[in-house]
């Protein structure tokens, strides 16, 4: 007769209360990730930055990231020193990048930088501010995505066999909360306090609140552990090289983070453009404009837990990335086209564009963990997280240079901050054409996925709660 051990992790309250715990802090992750984003004309006019220059700073989430294979180093950290101490270095990481960020857009820099190798130029003269900000937007990347795949791991350990992807869709959802309010109240705070870097000052405050509530995640956390090792659970957490080149040799684990780097390519990047996009091609002002493309992570936060519960119950996994992929194409093709300029179709299109937010997302984290297995998770999760950061890195710049070498259509003079000044307009055809073609590309690697499913039975087209 199989014993059965009751611990902490089967108790219904203890779960969702830790996963409260754990999805605070990515709340106020996501925020700061995307708090400068309404806020690019404005950067521009305040502090002289070109599209080129936006660009360059919204990239530097991904510098260390990629370069210094710091996400690739945090899938160790994880995997070796385990969920409580990688989250509290995570939170501290994200505040100290944080900082450095506000530092940079406070006033405290200027001037431009350029960089050469030899006779090449690496850089060509950017706004000292934005290369400044975009240092510490990288140091906070690599908090940020630390903290991620320690949020992914956490809730596996904890829900794993029960509402393991609901679970993983709630965490998901709490950090589009972070997104959406990142949306649309970044203009009113400016607004209000006279200060670009207000919305980071909010964001400081809520890393330190978020920093005490998962401690108190460790507390429990540590119970647990307690608990499994008095019923001999083990829990096989050491990293090995080996575990690399295992998950390496999974052609499942390489068509997820395919369609992982395409799918997010199409949409971080896509955010970070949106509230320009919509005050450039459907003439409303920044303050309002905002409010728009916020209406992607709120349905997305709203419908990923949906489609989580129903690959819980129902499975489908495979099935519903494919579909997510094609809703991308749909609304990217639908943006590039320049006469669709009515507001209601933006406002519909954005809200298409968080159902496939939320599909694609809610099938792939849990997918993971069931091609994966669970003791080479963290390291898995770090190695798709590093390649979706190539993603998150290159397109804005790709988007920024596109912006500015192919797609000004003029200049208007504008007050800002009680100052007339001249404004560039772009249009931004060519950009959503790009976003349409990573998502193009995304549909194929999820019918590859789709069919390596079929042939190796991972069970992705399964449910995932155990009867
Ligand atoms: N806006 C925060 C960026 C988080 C990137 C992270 N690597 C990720 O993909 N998380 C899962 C998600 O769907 O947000």
């Amino acid at each position: 007769m199989e014993q059965i051990h009751k611990t902490l992790r089967d108790a219904k309250g203890m779960r969702w209360l830790v996963l409260i715990l754990v999805s605070f802090t990515m709340l106020c992750a996501y925020y700061l990730t995307d708090a400068m984003a309404p806020l690019q004309e404005r950067c521009q006019t305040s502090l002289s930055w070109s599209a080129t220059d936006y660009g360059f700073f919204t990239s530097g989430y991904g510098w260390f990231n990629v370069f210094l294979l710091m996400l690739v180093f945090s899938g160790m950290i994880l995997d070796k020193l385990g969920v409580r101490f990688t989250g509290v270095l995570s939170i501290i990481i994200m505040i100290a990048g944080a900082f450095v960020k506000y530092w940079a857009i406070s006033g405290h820099v200027d001037g431009t930088f350029e960089m050469h190798l030899g006779s090449y130029q690496l850089l060509a003269p950017t706004a000292k501010s934005a290369v400044v900000a975009g240092l510490g937007f990288a140091i906070f990347g690599v908090g940020c995505e630390m903290f991620g795949i320690t949020a992914n791991k956490a809730v596996v350990r904890w829900f794993r066999g029960k509402e393991m992807a609901l679970a993983i869709g709630l965490n998901t959802s709490t950090g589009r909360i972070g997104t959406a309010l990142a949306m649309f109240t970044p203009v009113p705070l400016v607004n209000m306090t006279g200060h670009l870097s207000a919305p980071v000052i909010l964001s400081l405050l809520l890393l330190c609140i978020g920093f005490l509530i998962f401690l108190l995640f460790g507390v429990l956390d540590k119970k647990l552990d307690k608990e499994e090792a008095a019923a001999g659970i083990s829990s096989d957490d050491e990293f090995k090289f080996r575990d690399i080149i295992d998950i390496a040799k999974n052609k499942a684990f390489w068509y997820i983070t395919a369609l992982c780097v395409l799918f997010y390519s199409a949409v971080f990047p896509f955010i970070k453009f949106a509230t320009n996009l919509i005050v450039q091609k459907f003439g409303i002002s920044d303050t309002f404009a905002g409010y728009i493309p916020a209406l992607l992570p709120f349905s997305a936060l709203l419908l990923t837990p949906l489609f989580g519960s129903m690959y819980d119950r129902r499975g489908r996994g495979a099935s519903i990335m494919v579909l997510g992929s094609l809703l991308l194409v749909f609304v990217h093709l639908l943006f590039s086209i320049p006469s669709l300029n009515n507001l209601y179709i933006a406002v519909g299109l954005v809200m298409v564009l968080g159902v496939a937010f939320s599909m694609v997302p809610s099938a792939m984290w849990p997918s993971v963990a069931k091609i994966i297995p669970e003791n080479k998770l963290g390291t898995a999760y770090a190695m798709v997280f590093w390649v979706q950061n190539w993603g998150i890195m290159g397109v804005p710049l790709l988007i920024g240079n596109v912006l500015d070498k192919y797609c000004i259509s003029g200049h208007v003079q504008k007050m800002v901050d009680g100052k007339m000044i001249e404004v560039t307009q772009y249009n931004y055809t060519i950009p959503m054409l790009i976003f349409a073609c990573f998502g193009g590309v995304a549909i194929l690697f999820a019918f590859l996925l789709k069919h390596e499913d079929a042939k190796k039975g991972y069970g992705l087209e399964r449910p995932n709660i155990n009867k």
